[in-house]
């Protein structure tokens, strides 16, 4: 479904990426590890069209995604969603929470998600569904963001990410930014999404336990190369690379400053 080939980007002439290739599957949950500035989003930056590359090519269900402009690009992005680590960052303050929650749907409003069957009810009936797909009772869909806590604001943004029924999920560091406590419980979300909506997730994390608990294979980037790609039960193989290796021997947590 999602083809990475020989991906080169530069920034002022210094490689984020340098030759990276990857799949993902249907339905199938790929982590990607690394520590600070081995280029990880900048990977999903690409994915979602966000910028250019310098080499190589990017296919999502056999388009290729650089070369698209325009509504042929908003067609393609419709199906690539994403959540990221902050969800103070991704949600606007002025905005009571259940708009934030239906605004993708305001921009696709010929896209009817199974979940919804009838695209004729209000769009606050719309957000109502979303809400209680991410268990959030909907006493709190008028609030504003600053009113809940981050556990809830990042179900408002998962909501947001699934409410157009992508099939590719990125999710960038997505409970890094909770307490330890909500992590899981997001985690479990995550993954109880994915089976029900049946999405492919790329899953962007300095937490190997939560790439193991998440993913079906694990890819391991070090200075924008990719150095390991293997199936989440070979983590502790002898054929591991010594990278790999390394991260786990530190104890679960790759280095990250935020
Ligand atoms: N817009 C940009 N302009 C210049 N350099 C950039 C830009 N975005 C990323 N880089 C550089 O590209 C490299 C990879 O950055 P990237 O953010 O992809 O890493 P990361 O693995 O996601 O890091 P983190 O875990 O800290 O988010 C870094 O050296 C970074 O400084």
């Amino acid at each position: 479904m999602l083809e990475v080939n020989a991906v080169t980007k530069l920034y002022r002439s210094k490689p984020a990426l340098t030759d990276v290739s990857l799949y993902v599957n249907p339905g199938e949950s790929l982590g990607i590890i690394g520590e600070s500035g081995s280029g990880k989003s900048t990977l999903g930056k690409l994915i979602l069209g966000l910028e250019p590359l310098d080499k190589g090519d990017i296919h999502f269900r056999g388009v290729n995604i650089q070369a698209q402009k325009g509504s042929a690009l908003k067609s393609i992005r419709r199906h690539i969603q994403i959540v990221f680590q902050n969800p103070t960052g991704s949600l606007n303050p002025k905005l009571p929470v259940w708009k934030s929650v239906v605004e993708p749907l305001e921009n696709y409003p010929e896209v009817v998600p199974s979940f919804l069957k009838d695209r004729n009810i209000s769009k606050k009936s719309m957000a109502r569904v979303l809400f209680h797909q991410v268990g959030l009772s909907e006493e709190l869909m008028d609030r504003y963001p600053h009113q809940l806590s981050g556990g809830q604001k990042q179900r408002i943004a998962i909501a947001r990410g699934i409410s157009l029924e992508p099939s590719l999920l990125i999710c960038d560091e997505p409970t890094s930014s909770l307490d330890v406590s909500v992590q899981a419980q997001i985690l479990n979300l995550l993954k109880e999404l994915k089976n029900d909506l049946n999405m492919s997730y790329l899953f962007i994390s300095h937490d190997i336990a939560a790439v193991q608990f998440m993913c079906d294979r694990i890819a391991v980037l070090k200075d924008g190369s990719l150095v390991d790609v293997f199936k989440t039960e070979d983590i502790f193989s002898e054929e591991r690379h010594p990278y790999t290796k390394a991260l786990i021997e530190a104890g679960g947590q790759v280095p990250c400053p935020g």
